[in-house]
């Protein structure tokens, strides 16, 4: 895994940024690159059970509070140096990003080319950067901006690290 990892932010020339990247994680996952702003993915390239562990979240770095950062604590984020940065977002995840045991676990069994989504506000209180959801999911919450804006019932329906049930349990007392 390469020690510094630079997302690329507008994709312009996808045969271009293929050229350049190499995969951080052969065999497991990789990139779909798409042209524009934040359109791109990140995909199986095996099947995995459901409760299997993906991979072991490695290599990350520290840092300010941004729309590629983890949040690991109350008062903490890490930029992930991966492709796991692409992982979107979905209110139908298909994985957990547990950054208390640092894994991405499969909460559905996937096949090979399945998108590797998470629920941002499991790890995610205040986003910095919210957005309007297109998952499409039937229970879609639309508005991603963090727990903080998502009733308890709401979050209890998804996989939590620690930290975002004690600021809920903070939050509700
Ligand atoms: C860390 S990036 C994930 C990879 C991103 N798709 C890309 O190509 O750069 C996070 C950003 O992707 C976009 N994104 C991820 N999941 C999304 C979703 N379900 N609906 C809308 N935008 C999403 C948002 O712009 C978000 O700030």
């Amino acid at each position: 895994m390469p020690v510094t990892y630079t997302k690329v932010e507008k994709i312009t020339d996808v045969a271009a940024v293929k050229e350049a990247y190499k995969p951080t994680h052969p065999g497991l996952f990789e990139v779909v690159y798409s042209e524009g702003d934040y359109n791109s993915k990140l995909v199986a390239c095996k099947s995995y059970a459901k409760g299997e562990i993906i991979c072991k979240v490695e290599g990350t770095t520290p840092g300010p509070k941004r729309y590629t950062s983890v949040q690991v604590a109350k008062d903490g984020h890490i930029e992930l140096n991966s492709d796991l940065v692409f992982m979107n977002h979905s209110c139908n995840p298909t994985v957990s990003l547990d950054t208390d045991s640092m894994a991405v676990v499969a909460v559905v069994d996937l096949k090979e080319g399945d998108n590797l989504t998470f629920f941002y506000p499991s790890s995610e209180w205040e986003m910095d950067q919210p957005f309007t959801c297109w998952c499409g999911a039937d229970k879609c919450v639309k508005s991603i901006q963090g727990a903080k804006f998502l009733s308890s019932e709401v979050m209890s329906r998804y996989f939590t690290t620690s930290h975002i049930q004690q600021l809920i349990s903070e939050r509700d007392a």
